[in-house]
């Protein structure tokens, strides 16, 4: 059974036997996996319903005629999102132009069928789908990119190429706004991770509910930030939202793993440990960057080259960080924005090009299709 299915059983086993805590009416059917309060399936979709309305409005994610595009992967997340935005934007007025916009990264065997709920989804929500391709943008599909690098390192393109993905899908339908189903166990995850890592500088924006990456015109908004994933998928269970549910067929990053099945064992034994992870990161206040620069100065004087207009900061390990100058806005290579003179995209790619040959033997490109699976078979493999 993959792991969806192991969700779903777990949903059914849930035994309350008792009154909904909310209306006092109904049958309780569930333990509300945020608070162990006991909830029937009206209350349920109610609260958690309002819940997301409650952080769009305090956030003030939104404005009245505005067009958001909501990037959709066919996963349950996406899938409840969709469903959400549509439901809040008609009971609240929101006054908001949905649009579904989903990057096809050319996994062969995944992506295509996660794809097709989309489409489905499309009809069933009634919105504009636009879908643009890894393909199309970089002449590069994943399952190439893993013939040519490791499975290991899969993430760190895909993340980076669908970043930019969909800011480039964003533009083409002139909108600026792109909402993603990244929850509050994504969050927690990811505060978790930078901990662990040391890496105290995105702490911080890693709890933002709205970003905006570095000279990108599009701003991205998770209203999921307090969502619990559990919920996410009891909601699409009860609802019966037609979602794709297999993992993606590369490995997840080996890291975020580790850091999430900490989560989960910290939450069995203390379900608020998420909001309390997102909360710990809220108030997490790193030493202003000046600050910082002028503490590491000293530190400077000896290894600063006047010649170079680069920012050096000297990490607490000894080792240094150079930021590349600012010199404009757009990346030399592709013309698409960015604050560097080669954006983080055109570099990956850079290095994949000079691995290209390997992929075309005596001018006949060599089948890379479903070259995850074969991996993940290889991996399995023992002798
Ligand atoms: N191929 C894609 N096209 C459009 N949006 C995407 C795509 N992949 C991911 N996203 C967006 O980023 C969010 C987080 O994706 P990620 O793959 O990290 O998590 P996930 O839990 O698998 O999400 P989902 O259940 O929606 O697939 C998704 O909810 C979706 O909004």
């Amino acid at each position: 059974m993959d792991q969806e299915g192991n969700k779903r059983k777990n949903i059914k086993e849930v035994k309350v036997g008792a009154l909904c805590q909310l209306c006092h009416c109904r049958k309780a059917v569930m333990k509300r996996p945020k608070n162990l309060q006991k909830l029937c399936k009206e209350c349920f979709f109610y609260i958690f319903e309002t819940e997301i309305h409650l952080t769009i409005q305090k956030e003030n994610l939104f404005y009245k005629g505005e067009t958001i595009a909501i990037g959709a992967s066919g996963g349950k997340d996406s899938t409840v999102l969709a469903s959400i935005m549509k439901t809040l934007n008609e009971r609240y007025n929101y006054g908001l132009n949905l649009v579904l916009l989903s990057v096809d990264e050319g996994i062969v065997g995944y992506r295509d069928d996660s794809l097709a709920t989309v489409k489905r989804n499309q009809l069933q929500y009634n919105m504009p789908l636009e879908i643009v391709s890894y393909k199309d943008l970089y002449n590069w599909t994943m399952d190439e990119i893993v013939s040519c690098t490791n499975v290991k390192s899969s993430c760190t393109y895909c993340g980076v190429l669908r970043r930019q993905a969909l800011d480039r899908g964003a533009l083409k339908l002139d909108i600026h706004h792109v909402v993603t189903g990244h929850n509050a166990d994504d969050m927690a995850e990811t505060v978790l991770m930078n901990l662990l890592r040391g890496d105290t500088a995105r702490i911080e924006n890693s709890v933002n509910v709205t970003t905006n990456s570095t000279g990108s015109p599009v701003k991205r908004s998770k209203p999921f930030k307090y969502t619990y994933q559990k919920e996410i998928v009891l909601y699409a269970h009860y609802k019966k939202l037609d979602y794709f549910s297999t993992e993606c067929t590369y490995a997840p990053e080996a890291f975020r793993g580790t850091a999430r099945v900490l989560l989960k064992n910290l939450e069995s034994v203390r379900p608020s440990c998420i909001i309390d992870i997102i909360h710990s990161g809220e108030h997490f206040k790193l030493k202003s960057r000046k600050e910082r620069i002028v503490k590491n100065k000293k530190l400077q004087k000896t290894t600063k080259n006047p010649e170079s207009q680069n920012e050096m900061e000297i990490r607490p390990d000894g080792s240094v960080s150079i930021s590349a100058s600012k010199d404009g806005n757009r990346c030399e290579r592709c013309g698409y924005l960015s604050m560097n003179k080669i954006c983080k995209a055109c570099i990956l790619l850079e290095g994949l090009e000079a691995n290209r040959p390997k992929l075309t033997i005596d001018g006949i490109t060599s089948n890379t299709d479903g070259a995850a699976k074969l991996s993940k078979t290889l991996e399995k493999l023992s002798f």
